[in-house]
């Protein structure tokens, strides 16, 4: 991956580019009358509530994430171990002893070690933070772990990981009885690990879509990552892995969106066998276009970047937080004709965020139609005045980041939560995103400021 960081415009018009032909062409041939979904009674898979109304609270019995884990690919440390460090000088030079992908249980960390951790992976008890793999030395996985690696600055406890619980505390109500089902709501629920049993809504109808609608295929990737509703999240909570909740969450957006959306989760992350399954897929399902979830960053098993990028996709980082990673092309695959691939990162605000960024506008220029057959249509702006708790926030300066925020009718916004893209049930409770711009790196209680709404909650 380039280290250099694209221009968000420059990227839109990229992914429209490589969206745009592929949408023209599956409206010329799309019949209409495809069924959206077949709803039925008062339970169905989550994918199929998009929309019902619940008839019950729908309340975590886990907390989320399950475990501390990792936010970047890199060592996991004990920070009192690099607490003498002096930068400049030679570093420490520390062993190796583990490797913990994501969807491990670790085994404790002895002090004086450290451990190759990727993002997800559950930190090891002994551990306190994790050093970006870019900043230590050997600074890459690209050549395997090494047996020891050099550390040449401090770091504070805490660097870099996501502590248990972050995003939500069990025992909260994410929804209440009477409220629709959207999409976002739809991607806690996966999180969560509920199946069909366990959200109670009023009733389930049959939509027919009576519009052509393109075929997406949304698949997600990660050794660590279980479909929701079977297994219990009781039992999945301490194992170190974590349920699916990016196809969920995207499948039932583009399915908001006028898309058909058809998911599938790759059984595991060897790069060979993805690129085996993927052309059995795209044979079997006829994909428009295919997005993928996960495995495009700086680890040591990207299975995404490795099987993909000597087939017509390419990888790149985006000037914009969260969706930095990003991977897009026209996927060659031996016997089919090139489809555009669009590799999401995994981080599930992340691949939201980039459908919003760069998918959503290319569907609306296309003229997709929802359910209700209205067009699709470009989001609504405003301009608000800014509640913040504290005078003012940072932000890197070096990108957009698009924070999710809450404006209310008296032309107030707050920011709902921090930056960090495990924050899924912050994004499912935000109605507004407020673009922060390239060089602006600090934000003041009762400034004005512009966004945009969220429909649907
Ligand atoms: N050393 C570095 N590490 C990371 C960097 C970096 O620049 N240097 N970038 C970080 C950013 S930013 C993002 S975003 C992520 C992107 O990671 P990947 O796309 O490779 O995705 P994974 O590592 O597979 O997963 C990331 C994260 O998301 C969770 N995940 C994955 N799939 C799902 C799913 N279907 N449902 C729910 N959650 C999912 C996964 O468990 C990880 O926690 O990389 C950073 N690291
Ligand atoms: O840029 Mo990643 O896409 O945390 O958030």
């Amino acid at each position: 991956m380039s280290t250099e960081r694209l221009d968000v415009d420059a990227y839109r018009n990229r992914v429209r580019h490589l969206l745009a032909p592929a949408l023209r062409r599956a409206f010329d041939s799309s019949g209409t009358g495809k069924t959206l979904a077949s709803r039925q009674g008062h339970r169905a898979p989550l994918q199929h509530l998009l929309g019902a109304q619940l008839s019950e609270d729908v309340v975590a019995r886990v907390s989320l994430p399950f475990f501390d884990n990792s936010q970047m690919d890199g060592y996991a440390v004990n920070a009192a171990d690099l607490a003498e460090l002096v930068p400049g000088a030679d570093g420490r030079e520390m062993p190796v002893v583990a490797t913990i992908a994501a969807g491990l249980r670790p085994e404790p960390l002895q002090p004086g070690t450290t451990a190759a951790i990727m993002t997800g992976a559950q930190v090891p008890e002994g551990a306190t933070a994790v050093v970006p793999v870019e900043d230590a030395l050997p600074s890459t996985f690209a050549d395997g772990i090494p047996d020891s690696v050099r550390f040449t600055r401090p770091v504070q406890p805490g660097t870099f990981i996501r502590s248990a619980g972050s995003d939500l505390q069990a025992g909260t109500v994410i929804a209440t009885a009477g409220q629709r089902l959207t999409p976002r709501l739809l991607g806690v629920c996966a999180a969560l690990g509920l199946g069909e049993t366990d959200v109670a809504v009023e009733s389930v109808t049959s939509l027919e879509a009576t519009h052509p609608r393109p075929t997406v295929l949304v698949i997600s990737t990660g050794d660590e990552v279980v479909a929701p509703g079977t297994v219990p999240a009781t039992q999945l909570a301490g194992s170190g892995k974590i349920f699916d909740a990016n196809t969920t969450l995207l499948a039932t957006t583009l399915t908001d969106y006028g898309c058909e959306a058809v998911v599938r989760r790759p059984s595991d992350d060897n790069p060979e066998q993805f690129v085996a399954t993927l052309t059995e897929l795209v044979a079997t399902l006829k994909p428009d276009f295919i997005l993928s979830s996960g495995g495009v960053s700086a680890g040591a098993f990207e299975v995404v970047k490795l099987a993909l990028q000597t087939h017509g996709v390419s990888f790149s980082k985006v000037a914009m937080q969260p969706g930095g990673p990003q991977g897009s092309g026209l996927l060659q695959l031996p016997g089919h004709d090139p489809l555009p691939l669009l590799a999401l990162p995994g981080n599930p605000v992340s691949c939201w965020i980039s459908v919003e960024a760069f998918v959503r506008p290319v569907l609306v220029e296309a003229g997709l139609r929802r359910a209700t057959s209205e067009h699709l249509s470009p989001r609504r702006t405003f301009t608000a005045e800014l509640r913040l708790e504290t005078a003012s926030e940072p932000s890197p300066k070096a990108l957009l980041q698009l924070r999710r925020a809450h404006v209310d009718e008296a032309g107030h916004v707050e920011l709902v939560a921090g930056p960090s893209s495990h924050l899924l049930t912050a994004l499912a409770h935000a109605n507004a995103i407020v673009p922060v711009p390239v060089g602006v790196d600090h934000l003041s209680n009762g400034q004005q400021i512009d966004g945009w709404h969220l429909e649907n909650g």
